[in-house]
């Protein structure tokens, strides 16, 4: 069986809290985007995994995939599987790629075993495996709180716009971002501003990893100002960084940024 994750982007991040096992409270909208990983599993003689693409760091046992699969063996009767996954959300980007890998590996093997798992169910899996890997098991707009993992709907719609993704040649680690920042009480809820006009969001809507990741990254802050120059309504860096996004009416030129960086158009 085969299915295609995706990638999400963070339309605004409150890190308002930190909390005594280390983790951070935080408020976001997390927004799911067209760049996929495809990921394959097959009943097989033993538990392997392979995959192409863009390589992915780390050792296999650590994958995401083979932790959701020793999860769910613990609770199931499961047979070995064989899992390939090609790559090609980047890494270390702020698009929660592994963690989409993780929750759609769970939601095909609760139907190609028919584990009869509601959603809640699979949430249940996921959040043992990563702060926002819940979100990819519907991956629909939704405001997040608590560590990332408790959702209220959003009516947001981007869909008249184009969006466009850039990767800079830049790695920001999660934990490293985190640390950057000093937590404190948002003004504004995002809930609310996210249904004010995007025209509106550019001084209302932030991102709190930026401050740090962009003393850093000098090369992250300067992708932000190239999408704004380029037109765009709405630019923001993606999560804890380092690709950054940006909102246009018109698909733009950017071919100045390509090369460089990794440009990805109308997601
Ligand atoms: C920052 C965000 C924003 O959407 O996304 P990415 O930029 O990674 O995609 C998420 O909070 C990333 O969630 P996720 O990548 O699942 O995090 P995890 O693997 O659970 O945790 C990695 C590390 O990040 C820190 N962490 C993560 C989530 C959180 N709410 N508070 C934290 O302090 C912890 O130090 C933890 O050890
Ligand atoms: N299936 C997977 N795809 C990508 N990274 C994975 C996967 N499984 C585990 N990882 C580990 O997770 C780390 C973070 O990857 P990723 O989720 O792409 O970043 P981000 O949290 O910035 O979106 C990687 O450096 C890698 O070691």
């Amino acid at each position: 069986m085969l299915i295609f994750p995706n990638a999400k982007i963070n339309i605004g991040l409150n890190i308002t809290g930190r909390r005594h096992d280390g983790y951070h409270n935080l408020e976001t909208i997390f927004y799911p985007v067209k760049i996929h990983d495809a990921l394959e599993v097959i009943e097989s003689e033993q538990l392997t995994f392979q995959s192409s693409g863009i390589p992915i760091p780390g050792r296999v046992d650590d994958n995401l995939c083979i932790k959701g699969y020793h999860l769910l063996k613990k609770d199931h009767d499961l047979p070995p599987v064989k899992i390939h996954l090609h790559k090609k959300i980047p890494i270390g980007a702020g698009l929660g790629g592994g963690s989409a890998d993780a929750a759609f590996f769970i939601r095909l093997m609760n139907q190609l075993f028919e584990l009869g798992l509601s959603v809640d169910d699979m949430m249940a899996y996921t959040r043992r495996l990563g702060a926002d890997c819940s979100f990819f098991i519907e991956s629909k707009p939704v405001f997040a709180y608590g560590i990332g993992d408790e959702f209220n709907p959003v009516g947001l719609d981007l869909s008249g716009y184009k969006i466009v993704l850039v990767m800079p040649p830049a790695h920001v680690s999660t934990g490293e971002a985190y640390r950057g920042v000093t937590p404190v009480m948002p003004g504004n809820s995002l809930q609310e501003l996210i249904s004010l006009p995007v025209a509106e969001w550019k001084t209302l809507i932030k991102n709190d990893f930026e401050k740090s990741v962009f003393k850093n990254h000098a090369v992250v802050r300067g992708v932000k100002a190239a999408l704004y120059n380029a037109g765009a309504i709405y630019a923001s860096m993606s999560g804890s960084g380092a690709s950054v996004f940006g909102i246009f009416n018109e698909m733009p030129d950017l071919s100045h940024l390509e090369g460089e960086n990794t440009v990805f158009y109308n997601v």
